[in-house]
């Protein structure tokens, strides 16, 4: 409460029940669309609520899919995630997984076709998905949750299931259920968001090439100045000595690095330079603030580009992403809470449903600054972290799972959270299946049906096919 206004009670009163399923998630980003899919696979009753009128979360804001491959090249996110991609591909609106110096690997992903094509997946696998409908609440019952309390234009509703799956990034289901959670660093401080933008009319091989044959003018983070000349598509990152310069000309630019990311379209380039520090994207003021100054920044970030960075002479402004990009909000606690130096050890877990290697990256939630830290390999992401304290017929996947501030910044890349989706609507089908509770659900088992559909984890038992 930010003022004090006071509270006022609300009547009780009966709401109808919309329907009743086996599996419902909740959230239809990267996350919660293969959570779906798998639930969905051998005939549960799965829905999907999305508060939005798509599918593709972040997916859709103009970002490069990071994780597919990990720091030594090979592929570690396979599975459900790879069939998306493979769909996207051959409407040639997603890349090959590109190797990158400092992402280890970007997938292109065109955002119109990812709400189309995740659609048509989700669909054709039976599931029922529910747009404009925002999760408000939940129906309890002692330590296990009956269903979901939904807002929309037909009102209050309830939508019952036996096992929920909070997709919703920001552990909507999860908090409202009374599992503990944890916000940003020791301080409170997450890290912030950003309104992404794309330009058009940018001629990416200036620019490219520029870098690559003047690579003391156009300095670059990390990526050597050579991967430009030899890559027609890339995420740059860096030009901070022109962001200075800009910077002292007297343009209002929050972030110290210029970050671009290329388009799947030809002379398209999406931006990732606003910043908006301090926003709470749980709050629907501090939200509106986090809009209305990232739409602010735009102005000046595009003169930037236009007057100081190569090939952005003739840019001009197509589109803002579809809503502000949130980073970090709220995450579980869980079963095990996955921490730094579980990431930076390259941490293998028995009950591992899923290989990442991305980076620590984490945005400054103060300045406009940034620090990556490598591990050198892989790590494994536990079952357990999907797994919430408290409540029994609840799995979380997605960037709010149970790990540190630190360890949110490593895992919360789209290839894993998708894989992590993956894991959990198998477990829930499992869950439903023998009428067990999620975190009864025999690893092992999952573990082989994983493997069985094509994911990968790093442990030697045999998929049993
Ligand atoms: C600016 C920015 C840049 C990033 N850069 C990259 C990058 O380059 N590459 C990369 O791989 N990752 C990047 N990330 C991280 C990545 O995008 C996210 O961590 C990831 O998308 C999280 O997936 P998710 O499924 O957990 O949640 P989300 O993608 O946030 O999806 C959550 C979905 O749930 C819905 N929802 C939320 N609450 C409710 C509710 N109560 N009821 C109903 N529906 C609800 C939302 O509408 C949304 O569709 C970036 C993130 C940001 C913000």
């Amino acid at each position: 409460m930010k003022n004090n206004l006071g509270t006022i009670q609300e009547p009780a009163k009966s709401i109808p029940i919309r329907t009743e399923v086996d599996v419902l998630v909740v959230g239809g980003g990267p996350s919660g669309i293969t959570a779906a899919m798998a639930a969905a696979e051998d005939g549960l009753r799965v829905m999907l609520v999305e508060s939005r009128s798509f599918v593709g979360g972040n997916m859709t804001i103009g970002l490069p899919i990071l994780g597919f491959l990990g720091q030594k090249g090979n592929q570690i996110i396979k599975g459900l995630p790879q069939k998306l991609i493979d769909r996207l591909a051959a409407r040639q609106a997603a890349s090959e997984h590109r190797p990158c110096p400092l992402h280890m690997s970007l997938t292109l992903v065109e955002p119109e076709s990812v709400k189309t094509v995740a659609l048509e997946m989700l669909t054709e696998s039976g599931v029922e998905v529910l747009f404009y409908t925002f999760c408000a609440g939940v129906v309890m019952n002692g330590d296990a949750l009956n269903g979901i309390i939904v807002e929309s234009k037909a009102g209050r509703e309830a939508i019952m299931a036996k096992v929920i799956i909070d997709c919703s990034g920001d552990a909507d289901v999860a908090y409202r259920s009374g599992v503990p959670c944890e916000y940003g660093n020791e301080q409170g401080g997450v890290q912030p968001p950003t309104l992404m933008f794309c330009l058009g009319g940018v001629d990416t091989e200036q620019l490219r090439l520029s870098v690559a044959k003047e690579p003391r003018t156009y300095l670059t983070d990390f990526i050597p100045a050579e991967y430009f000349g030899q890559n027609n598509q890339f995420v740059l990152v860096g030009m901070r000595n022109l962001v200075q310069k800009a910077q002292a000309d007297g343009l209002t630019l929050t972030t110290e690095r210029t970050i671009l990311i290329t388009g799947l379209r030809k002379g398209e380039v999406w931006v990732n330079m606003t910043r908006v520090n301090g926003v709470n994207g749980t709050d629907p003021e501090s939200l509106t603030h986090g809009e209305i100054e990232g739409r602010k920044q735009i102005y000046d970030i595009q003169r930037y580009l236009i007057g100081y960075v190569p090939g952005f002479e003739n840019a001009y402004f197509l589109k803002t992403a579809p809503f502000l990009g949130i980073r970090e909000t709220r995450r579980i606690n869980g079963l095990y809470t996955m921490t730094r130096e579980d990431i930076m050890g390259c941490r293998h877990f028995d009950d591992a449903i899923a290989v990442a290697s991305y980076p620590l990256d984490i945005h400054h939630p103060q300045g406009g600054g940034c620090t990556l830290e490598w591990c050198g390999d892989c790590y494994d992401i536990p079952y357990r972290s999907l797994v919430p304290q408290k409540i029994k017929n609840l799995l979380v996947a997605g960037r709010c799972i149970s790990t540190t501030h630190e360890a949110m910044s490593a895992i919360r890349v789209m290839a894993p959270c998708m894989a992590m989706g993956e894991a959990a609507g198998r477990a829930a089908k499992q869950a439903v299946r023998k009428n067990i509770q999620p975190a009864d659900v025999d690893v092992q088992e999952l573990q082989q049906e994983l493997l069985r559909k094509g994911a990968y984890l790093r442990i030697n038992r045999e998929a049993t096919v």
